[in-house]
Formats: structure tokens, C-alpha cells, sequence
């Protein structure tokens, strides 16, 4: 037979194509990989080696549980704990930062902004991930080449949530183009396709691989034809390697084991066989074949796929297909300045957070369902507590009452400003994690836009709601006071806003809505309203310093009841707190002040939102 089997290192020194003078030849050797601790611990890769070289598309196929995922995620630099062993590009220890700067993760998953459209997508990440240096009319011609490289010129105008499963993965792949990475990652790009727009996502890799860049795929029961548009396929079986080499070689390899490929069998699914043990205990002499991934095998009677970057192998795909190849040409170049060099984020600060404050509210003013029915929850729940209260505001008889209103005011306006942050924040989080992991913007930027984006609302509606109810139930008509008591409403709808961003970067969506409707519940306790500050016991006072609602609560009275309001109209024979004095003394309010409860919701306000800012941060850091 002729064939041969390589030490990885031959290949990885061999010359290839580059791109733009910059190829990255990616081996690994002795890799170790555990996860958990103690007497947990599992060991998921053991002593894994391999090569995979820039102009080469590689595929990484295994049964599931193999560890496929974790070795990709480990190459593409996102995993970087329980980790013994070497990754070297080009030879030399891998350096963390250059790699991440150079490399692109494309997830499983399109998470993507379905409000927006192709072409807004496209340039929001050529603001961020081209930054300043590159002026917007190159930005535009780069946006332009990639969507005609992808075939989605057509649909540049679609919104994300009108593009086929296809169009959705080639725009996540498109994305990641646009600051020219070297290493392309993909964790199972075809999945969820159907077997035509597989075949079309795989070619599509194939071209951008051939364009000089190192792209490694995981992937799952390719149809044969799928697996011959890849060059290198690396099979891993229970943490270790069993084949490395051109995707004609696998059989002749297997066979060379004694492992026969029956005629007409998909070798990718008799491979898969064998990985599982469904061909007896071949796994040891399959590992020690290829020397655990140390030897490449090669059988030289087959013809590789990698011999030129323009070969003509029958791909099956008609002329549309030759052009692609052309266009992939006119992909961005690299800049000149070494990566090494180049901060981590291409955009400035201030552009980072101005392009996604633009992103942000483009994708909530479309959410015109959600935002209408915020509006119309407001308007609804106003006219119903202005009817229910109607005209107690000036009458002494009704004075606990509209206490009761005054505390409902403010549990409504938290609560409507946090649920829906509570559900919508899920979707925006798994969006974070893809782009913050590709480096298109610092979590700060994103964090301060998300925060920025979102006043406009936490003022329009605390007026919406509080217009109505104040006049229906005839508060004190005092623009004054009406003033000192919105302002106190919009401080809820913000702390609301932001408990919402916290819960939902916290938890998953139904412990996040679980947590925010029961755990705010003992803060309102708190607020004055159910036992005063005098009433508590001493050693548990302290407590109430840490409740939002405290401080809204009094703000709320004192703004209606405070500052030598007349006496208050008696519609009963005889009314007790007819002197709003004496009914904040009811309250323990006299000695309170309107500015320090101002101050309190201003220091819980900044607390919760530092705290939805770590949550994140260590959830960004855990994805990895
Ligand atoms: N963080 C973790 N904690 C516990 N076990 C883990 C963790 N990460 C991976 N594993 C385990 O390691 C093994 C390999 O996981 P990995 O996701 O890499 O497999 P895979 O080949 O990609 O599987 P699939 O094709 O099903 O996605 C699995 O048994 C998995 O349960």
C-alpha cells in the first residue's frame, strides 16, 4: 500500500499559502484536559496531540461526550483551567493575547439580534471590530464584499429574524470576517441545516480557509459528501485521537487497522462506529497508530484536497460557487500594524458605546409588540387605580388608603421596569457572550449602553402612569410636589431596571423571574409602611438602610404630606390625621428628609448596578 504516516511537525513546517503574509499553523501536543475538582475530577483529553495548518479546513468529528467541544474551546484560547500541555502556533508557545486578537469563535448557536437588519449588523461590527482606523467608506466596501462573498447581498435588507437557518449562520460567519481573523473556530456550524445549506455553509468555510486561514469545525454524522469538502479530519474517541489526516485517507487508514469500511458506507458514520466501541476494543490500537494524534497519516495513492487553493475538486456546487471563491478575495486586509500592538478592542471606547447605544435602541424601538404593551400595561393600570382611588387624595377620612396607594405606586413602577429586563435580558446575554468572546466591545461599553439605552423608558413611563393616577386621585395640586414624587418614581423604575439587568445576568430565565417577583417582596417589608423604623428592634434597624423601598416610601410621603401641607379635608364626623404633620408622625417621617432619601435610592441604585456589572463580568469569565 502506498501510504504514510507523518509526524505532525513535517506538515505544520511545510509551506503554505498565506494571508496577507500572516499564517497560523496551529499544533498541540500532550494535551491534558480535566474538569471538576477532588475526588470529582474527570478527565475529559488525555495526552492529545495534533496539527492543523492555515489553507486547511479541518474538521473535528467524535461520538458525542468525546471531547470535541473542549478541545476546540481549549485551541480557540476560551478554555484556560485544568489544561496541562502545549499549544504552539507556528511552531512557538502560543501568546494568549495575539491569538485572541487573531482568532474568531463562531457558536453553535446564531444568537443574534433578530430586530436588526443584515446590513445595520454588518456595519454596528465594522464600527467596533475596524474602530478608527479605517474610514467609513472602506468599511463600507468591506461590508459590501463580504455580504456578495456570502450570497446575502440579496437579503441585506432583511431584518435577522426574516433570514433562513443559512443566511443566519453564513451572517454569523460573515460577521466574524469583517477584521479578517487568521483562526476561524466553529463549533458545529451545520447543525440545525438542512443537508443543501450544509453542504453550502461547509464550502463557504472551505474558500475562507483557502483564502489562507486556519479553520477548525466541529462537526457531527457528516453525509460523505459534507466530509469531502474538508481537507484535515481529526477524530477523537473517549479524550483521545484516533486518525489524523486527509479525509481520502480515513479508510485506507482504518483498514491498515483492520477495520474494513464496508462499500458504499459513509465513512464518517463507520468511523463514528468504531469511536463508539461498536467494532470491539480497537480504540488502544487505533490511539497508538497515530501516535495519539503525534503522526499524521497520509496515503499518498489518494489525492488531497489542499493541494492548491484554487483546486477544481467536484464539490458538487454549481458556478455560483467559483465566483464566491473570486470574491473571498476582496475580504479585508490586514492592518498594518502588528497584532501584538493593537488594542484589544479595534473601537474606542466612546465609539463602542455609542455604536451600541445606536444598536440598542434601533432593536427596542422595533420591539414595538413589547414596547406597546409596556405603554399600554401603564396606561391600563393607571386608569384602574385612578378609578379605584378616585378623589382621595385631600381627604382625611381616606388618609390610609392613600398611603396604600402611595406604597402600590411605587411596587408597580419597580416591578414593570424589572420584569421585563428580567425576560428579554436571557436573549441579550447569550448575544454578549458571543460577541464580548470575539472581542467586539469591552463589557464595560456594553454595560454603560445598556444602562444609557434604557433612561429614555424609566422616565416616559413613571409619567405616563403618574399623570393620571396623580390628578384622578387628587394629590395635592402642587407642580412642586407632583415633581418631588415623580422623581422618587422615576429612582424605582431605574432601581427596577437595574434588579432586572442583575437577576437576568445572574440566573437562568426561570430562576431569574422566580427570585426577582419573591426576593424584592421582603425588601418592601422594609419600607416603613408595615412596621415603622421604631417599631423594629434595635439590633435589626440597620437592615432597613438596605431597602430601596424605605427610601422610596418616605420620599413618596413626604413629598404629598410634607412641608406644611394645609390641613386636610374630612368627609367622616371625625377624622384623626386631618394635620399631615402629625400622620408622618404616625409613620416616624418628622425627622426624615426628601434629599437623604434621594441620596439612599442613589447609593442603592449605583450598589445593584456594580453588582449586575460583576455578575456579568464572572459569568463572561465562567462561559470560558
Ligand atoms: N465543565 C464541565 N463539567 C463537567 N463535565 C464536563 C465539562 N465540560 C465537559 N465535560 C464532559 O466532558 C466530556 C466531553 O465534553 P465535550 O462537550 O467536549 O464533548 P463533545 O464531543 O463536544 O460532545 P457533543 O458532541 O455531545 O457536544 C463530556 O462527558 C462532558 O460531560
Amino acid at each position: 500500500m502506498d501510504s504514510e504516516i507523518l509526524p505532525s511537525a513535517v506538515l505544520t513546517a511545510s509551506k503554505i499559502k498565506s494571508h496577507d503574509g500572516a499564517s497560523f499553523n496551529l499544533s498541540f501536543n500532550d494535551l491534558n484536559y480535566s474538569v471538576g475538582k477532588g475526588r470529582k475530577t474527570k478527565k475529559v483529553l488525555h495526552k492529545i496531540s495534533g496539527s492543523f495548518k492555515s489553507g486547511q479546513l479541518t474538521a473535528i468529528l467524535g461520538p458525542s461526550g468525546a471531547g470535541k467541544t473542549s478541545l476546540m474551546n481549549i485551541l480557540a484560547g476560551l478554555k484556560k483551567s485544568g489544561i496541562e500541555g502545549q499549544v504552539c502556533v507556528n511552531g512557538a508557545q502560543r501568546e494568549f493575547k495575539t491569538f485572541r486578537k487573531e482568532s474568531a469563535y463562531v457558536t453553535q448557536k446564531d444568537h443574534l439580534l433578530t430586530n436588526l437588519t443584515v446590513d445595520e449588523y454588518f456595519i454596528a461590527a465594522a464600527h467596533l471590530k475596524l474602530g478608527n482606523n479605517v474610514s467609513n467608506k472602506e468599511k463600507i466596501s468591506t461590508v459590501k464584499n463580504i455580504l456578495k462573498t456570502l450570497g446575502l447581498t440579496s437579503s441585506q435588507y432583511k431584518r435577522v429574524s426574516c433570514l433562513s437557518g443559512g443566511e443566519r449562520k453564513r451572517l454569523s460567519i460573515g460577521l466574524e470576517l469583517i477584521d479578517n481573523p487568521s483562526l476561524l473556530f466553529l463549533d458545529e456550524p451545520t447543525s440545525g441545516l438542512d443537508s443543501s445549506s450544509s453542504l453550502q455553509c461547509v464550502a463557504l468555510l472551505r474558500e475562507i480557509a483557502r483564502s489562507g486561514r486556519t479553520v477548525v469545525a466541529t462537526i457531527h454524522q457528516p453525509s460523505s459528501r459534507l466530509l469531502s469538502h474538508f481537507d484535515h479530519l481529526y477524530i477523537v474517541a473517549s479524550g483521545s485521537c484516533i486518525y489524523q489526516g486527509p479525509v481520502g485517507s480515513l479508510v485506507s487508514y482504518l483498514k491498515v487497522m483492520d477495520l474494513n469500511c464496508p462499500s458504499y458506507h459513509n465513512p464518517a458514520d463507520f468511523a463514528l462506529d468504531v469511536a463508539s466501541g461498536e467494532y470491539g476494543e480497537v480504540l488502544e490500537k487505533l490511539i497508538s497508530g497515530i501516535e495519539n494524534g503525534r503522526n499524521i497519516y497520509h496515503d499518498s495513492s489518494v489525492p488531497t484536497s489542499s493541494a492548491s487553493p484554487r483546486d477544481s475538486q467536484d464539490t458538487g456546487f454549481s458556478d455560483d460557487d467559483e465566483e464566491q471563491v473570486t470574491m473571498l478575495e476582496g475580504l479585508p486586509k490586514k492592518s498594518k500594524v502588528g497584532t501584538a500592538h493593537r488594542p484589544l478592542h479595534a473601537a474606542p471606547f466612546h465609539m463602542q458605546v455609542t455604536v451600541l447605544l445606536g444598536r440598542t435602541w434601533k432593536t427596542i424601538w422595533r420591539e414595538k409588540i413589547l414596547s406597546a404593551m409596556r405603554l399600554a400595561l401603564h396606561v391600563v393600570v393607571a386608569m384602574l387605580v385612578g378609578l379605584l382611588y378616585w378623589q382621595i387624595g385631600d381627604d382625611a377620612a381616606q388618609i390610609f388608603n392613600n398611603v396604600g396607594l402611595v406604597f402600590f405606586n411605587m411596587l408597580f413602577i419597580m416591578a414593570a421596569a424589572m420584569m421585563p429586563t428580567v425576560l428579554t435580558f436571557t436573549l441579550d446575554m447569550e448575544v454578549l457572550i458571543r460577541e464580548h468572546l470575539n472581542q467586539w466591545y469591552s463589557l464595560k461599553a456594553y454595560y454603560l449602553a445598556k444602562t444609557l439605552a434604557d433612561i429614555p423608558f424609566q422616565i416616559i413611563f413613571p409619567i405616563v402612569y403618574l399623570v393620571p393616577v396623580y390628578f384622578m386621585t387628587n394629590q395635592p395640586m402642587s407642580l412642586e410636589r407632583f415633581g418631588l414624587l415623580l422623581v422618587i418614581m422615576i429612582w424605582m423604575s431605574l432601581l427596577g431596571q437595574g434588579l432586572g439587568l442583575f437577576f437576568g445576568a445572574t440566573f437562568d430565565i426561570q430562576a431569574a423571574s422566580f427570585l426577582a417577583a419573591t426576593s424584592t417582596v421582603p425588601i418592601f417589608l422594609l419600607s416603613g409602611l408595615f412596621i415603622t423604623f421604631n417599631s423594629i428592634p434595635s439590633p435589626l434597624r440597620w437592615l432597613t438602610y438596605f431597602s430601596f423601598a424605605r427610601y422610596g416610601f418616605e420620599g413618596s410621603m413626604l413629598s404629598i404630606y410634607a412641608y406644611d401641607r394645609a390641613p386636610l379635608a374630612c368627609s367622616d364626623s371625625y377624622c384623626h390625621f386631618r394635620f399631615p404633620e402629625k400622620f408622618l408622625e404616625q409613620f416616624d417621617l418628622t425627622q426624615s428628609s426628601y434629599s437623604l432619601s434621594i441620596v439612599g435610592l442613589v447609593i442603592n441604585y449605583v450598589v445593584i448596578r456594580i453588582a449586575g456589572y460583576l455578575a456579568l463580568r464572572f459569568k463572561l469569565r465562567h462561559v470560558r
